[in-house]
């Protein structure tokens, strides 16, 4: 591994045992190093003591500075039942385990140990750097990259089917794209997609399996149908939730042995495809209920994904509208966004998700002259926000209303004050997904008194 891997220990013990792991490791071939400050935003060792009762807030603080992928090793004793592990998952790190140590041949079996999981969290971070996905899969938000990077791992490292869930325009035909450009170098075959919305049990057999020369009236032709052609590729079912009964059995057999017979022919056929599904339904529910085949549902859903809608990753909303005024404009596409449109755009609802957003810029785009910014007048009348107080600015006619609901309720100028910055803070820290540094930026102050203003919050709080 080229570059330095950064490492971190909290605590005296976990100390020793970085002392130990880092004479070690330039043996196994393992680039450590501890730096103040991370060199990127990329996978990162930390050691710390699970018994130390700082050592959740410790590690959530490390976790929050950026760093996605944190490999965390925990020296120390520890629950027997490993039941604190999880909470040290939620605190953000991408794995746990539990070390003993210091000895050399205990470190040098951990420094080998390390090295593989860390060369995996750094392949696929490389995946989701490359230009393949910063071209075509936009969006940094945690929800999204998380997601994003179960769809590579899931598409390079196994061949289970994909089940891709999520609410309508939330990119899962855009992931089964990328599955097959990462299975593409492998495979050689093509993506086949096959919309289940428009089969029908009498017609579809022919689409989905092909037929042989007279199978029917009109079949003067021998076809290969969806299955042949997904050989050596993916074979993505799209809306895999409004399969007829029927259907559901006629795929069930050809996806569980990969085999099936052309319509009027008697030869199996067999057909060696990675298999992805979509649905904006709740198919366990629908298992539950009795209208999807439980073990249809079960040869599916080998990896589940859910993609999430863009209400949970607002902070992409803009970098995927200048990725769609882009493709709208061209060469011109690095243009500005005016402050009132960008907080429209960020803020509104979007029911159809990404396809919504896209679907407005390219409305955006149509009225966009060649320069300058795109200005409030370009965004059409019926998304345009409307407001009571017409003479005032917007932001001042909401904190107008704010103000009056609390001089109703009694407060005070100071609680107000006191609520209103706390509600600031909360804003600015969901918005840039908890990161304090970002969120400090964003109301410019420093990370350290936004830190003092949460602990301030929370000691309010617990009292
Ligand atoms: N992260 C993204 N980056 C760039 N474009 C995106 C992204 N997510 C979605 N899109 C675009 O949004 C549109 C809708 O995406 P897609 O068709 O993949 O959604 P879907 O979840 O399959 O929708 P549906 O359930 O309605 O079929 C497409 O034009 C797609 O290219």
């Amino acid at each position: 591994m080229a570059r330095a891997i950064w490492a971190k220990a909290i605590g005296r013990e976990p100390e020793a045992m970085l002392k130990r792991l880092l004479a070690e490791a330039p043996l196994c071939g393992l680039s450590l190093d501890v730096l103040s400050e991370p060199v990127e935003d990329s996978a990162a060792l930390l050691v710390f003591d699970p018994d130390d009762p700082g050592s959740l807030t410790a590690v959530q603080d490390v976790c929050r500075e950026g760093r996605r992928q944190i490999l965390g090793i925990a020296a120390g004793r520890a629950a027997e039942d490993g039941s604190a592990d999880w909470r040290f998952l939620q605190a953000g790190l991408t794995d746990i385990w539990h070390a003993k140590g210091p000895s050399a041949d205990l470190a040098a079996d951990l420094c080998r140990r390390i090295k593989m999981r860390l060369e995996r969290m750094t392949q696929l971070d490389a995946v989701l750097k490359s230009e393949r996905v910063t071209r075509n899969l936009v969006g940094s938000s945690g929800v999204w990259t998380d997601a994003l990077r179960r769809v590579a791992e899931a598409a390079l490292f196994g061949t289970l089917p994909i089940l891709l869930t999520g609410e309508s325009g939330t990119g899962k035909e855009l992931c089964a794209r990328f599955v097959k450009s990462l299975s593409g170098d492998r495979s050689g075959g093509d993506l086949i997609t096959v919309d289940c919305t428009t089969l029908n049990p009498e017609l579809s057999g022919s689409e989905l399996f092909g037929h042989d020369r007279g199978a029917f009236t009109g079949a003067v032709g021998m076809r290969r149908g969806a299955f042949a052609l997904a050989n050596r590729g993916v074979l993505f079912l799209d809306e895999i939730g409004e399969l007829d009964r029927l259907l559901q059995v006629q795929l069930l057999r050809a996806i569980q042995e990969k085999r099936f017979k052309r319509v009027g022919s008697n030869e199996w056929v067999q057909s060696d495809f990675r298999l992805v599904c979509a649905t904006n339904r709740d198919l366990a529910q629908e298992v539950a209920d009795g209208s999807f085949r439980a073990d249809l549902y079960h040869r599916i859903a080998g990896c589940t994904i859910r993609l999430p809608p863009l209400r949970d990753r607002r902070g992409d909303v803009l970098p995927l509208a200048r990725h769609f005024l882009a493709a709208c404009l061209g060469e011109e596409g690095a243009v500005e966004i005016e402050p009132s449109v960008a907080t429209l755009l960020t803020e509104r609802e979007y029911p159809g998700n990404v396809r919504e957003l896209q679907q407005i810029v390219q409305r955006l785009a149509l009225r966009y002259p060649g320069a300058g910014p795109v200005t409030p007048g370009m965004v059409p009348a019926e998304l345009r926000p409307t407001h009571d107080c017409a003479t005032e600015a917007p932001e001042a006619c909401e904190f107008a209303r704010a103000a009056d609901g609390a001089l109703a309720a009694h407060m005070s100028l100071k609680d107000i004050a006191r609520e209103a910055t706390d509600a600031a803070v909360r804003l600015a820290l969901s918005r840039c997904d908890g990161n304090v540094s970002a969120a400090a930026k964003l109301l410019s102050v420093t990370p350290r008194a936004l830190q003092l203003r949460q602990a301030q919050q929370s000691g309010s709080e617990s009292h």
